[in-house]
């Protein structure tokens, strides 16, 4: 799939914007701050309703304006979809598929796929074990956006279960039956929603495994192999992906840890608690990896998300932001390599060196919050 067009209203800098696309690689290329990010970090959001550099919505809102409106025109099999979003922050958002309003915007979640690479991505490897628990959710959503719903249920449960353990251990006494009798209906449904999540990792993370083993190999060929392991909050218990064992296994999970849960007042097993843990050779990366090796690491990550993504049947839209000015010459032509057959590809770099002679196609100058083709330019 790739995205034929991309309109802005009032999102980031740009109080309007309108870029035409095509398939192939496209650059933005344009000084600090002047707002190629934001453009990719649009794209990013139709897919993912969500920024990879921001918690909330607010900051995605031009400053001083309502409401952000992002357009972005959809081919896919030579099929058109227009997907419109109205971000309000704070409400609830908007959104509209081929200007038929949608009862909820994650019901499109979907039609647009994208696979982005950052900076900020240097985190999945570096940062806490929760960015690599919401890579692998992410990935299961694009895969299969009904995930959205599984994972909100789960939230939901742990939301409200860790309310009532926080109440049970501010009043420091044993809690009474009918704590208890609460507690056990909670420790049901997040066993149910809990193992819906882990299952559907579990089948991820083996999924992932050697195509992560592969692209960093690529990448990295004088470095240790790269390999994944989930680590449970059940510890060191045999998983298997069969739902009904897993949520027989987390069931005794919370028993055996009430005790302590009470007393802590939060949930201390489930998939919210787990951890994917990435290894280099025999150590973990995260601590041990050099500076290098981890931006090859996250990398790895990202490309065979998009692997996945493309087995299922489609290319999804590759993004990659302000990724090669922090590789060295042998990996940005091994990348470049790697990413230019995708039907789609974005790229954005400060400088035009910094975007590798492999990945020749149009580029946009970004600069004052013009977004000008370059042939114009030269015209
Ligand atoms: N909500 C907002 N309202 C107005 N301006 C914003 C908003 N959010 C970000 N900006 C501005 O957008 C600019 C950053 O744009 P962007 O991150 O796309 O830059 P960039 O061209 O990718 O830069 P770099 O090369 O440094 O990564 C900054 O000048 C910032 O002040």
């Amino acid at each position: 799939m790739h995205v034929a067009h991309l309109s802005l209203q009032d999102f980031r800098s740009y109080a309007t914007a309108e870029v035409p696309l095509d398939a192939g690689v496209t650059s933005f290329v344009g000084p600090n701050g002047q707002g190629k990010t934001n453009l990719v970090e649009a794209i990013g959001y139709v897919a993912t309703h969500g920024s990879h550099r921001a918690a909330t919505d607010a900051p995605l809102v031009r400053q001083g304006a309502p409401r952000a409106i992002v357009r972005a025109g959809v081919v896919r099999d030579d099929r058109k979809a227009l997907i419109e979003l109205e971000i309000n922050p704070g409400k609830a958002n908007r959104a509209r598929l081929n200007r038929s309003p949608v009862p909820r915007p994650r019901e499109i979640l979907g039609v647009l796929r994208t696979v982005l690479f950052a900076p900020e991505d240097l985190s999945l490897v570096k940062g806490d074990p929760g960015e690599r628990r919401r890579f692998l959710d992410e990935l299961l959503t694009a895969r299969a956006p009904r995930f959205a719903g599984v994972r909100s249920d789960y939230e939901r449960v742990l939301k409200q279960r860790n309310a009532l353990l926080k109440s049970a251990a501010a009043h420091r006494r044993s809690p009474g039956p009918e704590v208890l009798a609460t507690l056990d209906v909670w420790d049901t449904h997040l066993a149910r929603a809990g193992s819906e999540l882990l299952a559907a990792r579990l089948e991820l993370v083996e999924g992932l495994r050697p195509l992560v083993a592969a692209s960093y190999a690529e990448l990295a060929p004088h470095s240790g192999a790269a390999d994944l392991l989930y680590k449970s909050s059940l510890g060191a218990a045999e998983l298997s992906t069969d739902r009904a064992r897993l949520a027989e296994q987390l069931l005794g999970g919370v028993a055996e840890a009430r005790k302590q849960e009470l007393e802590r007042g939060v949930s201390l097993v489930g998939p919210h608690r787990d951890e994917l843990v990435l290894r280099l050779g025999d150590l973990p990366a995260r601590g041990y990896a050099s500076h290098g090796e981890s931006w090859s690491f996250a990398l790895a990550l990202r490309l065979a998300a998009f692997e996945l993504l493309r087995a299922d049947g489609d290319d999804p839209v590759l993004i990659l932001d302000d990724v090669f000015a922090e590789l060295d010459a042998g990996r940005r032509a091994r990348l470049a390599g790697m990413v230019a057959p995708a039907e789609q590809v974005l790229v954005t770099a400060a400088v035009p060196e910094d975007v590798p002679k492999e990945l020749t196609g149009a580029t946009y100058a970004v600069s004052g919050g013009q977004v000008v083709p370059e042939r114009d330019m030269l015209g």
